[in-house]
């Protein structure tokens, strides 16, 4: 891959392995890139036996011209990495989405295109090899705008006042118990299977999120995190549908504050009572949590709603079309209805022209004939006339793909194009259902 690299560099993508020279200074070179420490031995065969598990497959760019006493030239001057996991698309599809992470280019060779080659060879052979989308989360909102990718959902970062306990609406539903963490490693993917299968917008996620739910991994190292502590819920039958991971900041923490670092339900009870409680541990003045839905049912269970409040919402996963036939295709829908939709896309990957009928929750896409759109509404050949038009820049219709944002917001925002009725049009189709939320950064 990566075709176009300026003369000197050498490109090559290959599978992890452990005892592997190339995969351990690959690892490096990212951490180089993201500013981290650099690797311990030790933790080695366990970070490739991460990376073998979550599938990723690693791209490296050299540059063989180091001079004397710079870093060894086998680490790599750029890294790219990229996987294939499932997206919740709404009503319970789940469709596989190419993941693209682990993107660095050195600061000696940014800005010379190295970025630009690796990843629109990359997102060409992933539309080849069939995926209709493409994923990401970015560590800048203004780098992959230009290569057609469109926020597609965020999440809110909350805090609540405990002080006194929170109270709560309703009643107790099943039971909750402390969890075993060492125990939790083992449940915490099936318990996240279930959220993924009933929750639009969630994505599957990489291995360490198990070893972090159960501390055998902390958020900054893979050292065990010994100040996380584990909750469980289980449902009336008494199976486990949801858990989450928190840990105190300490007491020099003023107010003296619990951070949630991950939580995960089921089912609306669990959620209910994770945070119930949460909430009612005494010693806690306060709750936080940076992977709350923005659509949070959370504040509409308390007692007090103004225990609650949101701090920041961010964007999360980043979304762009590479098939646009099997991506319409593909989503669930609430509304019913039609429209013909011009997708531009500078790549040249997703453009062309669509009529979008949508009836009982599923989509078909029909090419349409560009010369058969005039004024907004389809006039001639096979498709119903009248039908209304719109235009849509493809890095938009990733923003618009999960629901995350309305139709007109994207069109006051230049991303849309079209009459007022093809807006609605597309509003209903598109947004009518739940706010998408996803949890897992990767
Ligand atoms: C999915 C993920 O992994 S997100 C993590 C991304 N990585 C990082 O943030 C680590 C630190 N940053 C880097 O390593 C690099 O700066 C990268 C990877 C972001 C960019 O790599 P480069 O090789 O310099 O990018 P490249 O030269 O191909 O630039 C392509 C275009 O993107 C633009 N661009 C690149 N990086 C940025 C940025 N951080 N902010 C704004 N624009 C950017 C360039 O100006 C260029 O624009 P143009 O084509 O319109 O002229």
């Amino acid at each position: 891959m990566a075709s176009g690299l300026s003369s000197g560099l050498r490109t090559t993508s290959f599978a992890p392995e452990n005892d592997d020279a190339r995969t351990a200074n690959w690892l490096e070179a990212v951490n180089l890139g993201f500013h981290e420490q650099r690797g311990d031995p030790k933790h080695l065969p366990a970070e490739v036996d991460a990376c073998q598990r979550d599938g990723r497959i690693l791209t490296a760019v050299y540059d063989d011209t180091a001079p004397d006493s710079a870093l060894d030239p086998a680490v790599p001057v750029a890294t790219y990495a990229t996987m294939v996991n499932s997206l919740n698309v709404g009503g319970g599809r789940l469709l596989p989405a190419h993941l693209v992470t682990a993107v660095t280019v050195r600061p000696t060779h940014r800005r010379r295109g190295i970025l630009r080659s690796m990843i629109t060879s990359d997102l060409q052979r992933a539309k080849e090899a069939g995926l209709a989308l493409a994923g990401l989360t970015a560590s800048e909102a203004t780098i992959y705008g230009r290569f057609g990718f469109g926020a597609a959902t965020s999440t809110a970062e909350i805090r609540l006042d405990t002080r006194g306990g929170l109270g709560f609406t309703s009643g107790t539903t099943g039971s909750i118990a402390v969890a075993d963490s060492a125990k939790l490693r083992f449940l915490a993917p099936d318990i996240y299977r279930a959220h993924l299968e009933r929750t639009n917008g969630a994505m599957g996620r990489q291995h360490r999120y198990w070893m972090r739910a159960s501390a055998a991994w902390s958020e900054e190292s893979f050292e065990p995190d010994k100040a996380l502590r584990g909750v469980l819920h289980y449902n009336a039958n008494g199976v486990p549908d949801g858990y989450a991971a928190y840990k105190s900041l300490g007491w020099r923490t003023e107010p003296h504050t619990v951070k949630v670092t991950d939580l995960v339900a089921a089912s609306d009870d669990a959620y209910r009572e994770l945070w119930r409680y949460l909430g009612s541990m005494d010693l806690v003045d306060r709750l936080t949590f940076d992977a709350a839905p923005v659509a949070d049912p959370l504040p509409w269970m308390l007692a007090d709603r103004r225990r609650y409040s949101v701090t920041s919402v961010d964007d999360v996963l980043w979304l762009r079309i590479l098939d646009t036939r099997a991506a319409l295709e593909s989503r669930h829908y609430t509304g019913a209805g039609s429209v013909v939709l011009t997708v531009r896309d500078p790549l040249g990957m997703a453009d062309g022209v669509w009529q979008l009928d949508v009836e009982g929750g599923s989509g078909r896409a029909r090419p349409v004939e560009a010369g058969a759109i005039q004024d907004g509404t389809v006039h001639e050949g096979t498709m119903q006339e009248g039908t209304v038009a719109a235009e849509i820049d493809v890095a938009a219709l990733g923003s618009l793909y999960l629901g995350g944002v309305s139709a007109p917001t994207l069109a006051a925002a230049g991303g849309i194009r079209g009459s007022q009725a093809a807006l609605e049009v597309l509003d209903a189709l598109f947004t009518a259902g739940p706010a998408p939320y996803c949890s897992t950064h990767f």
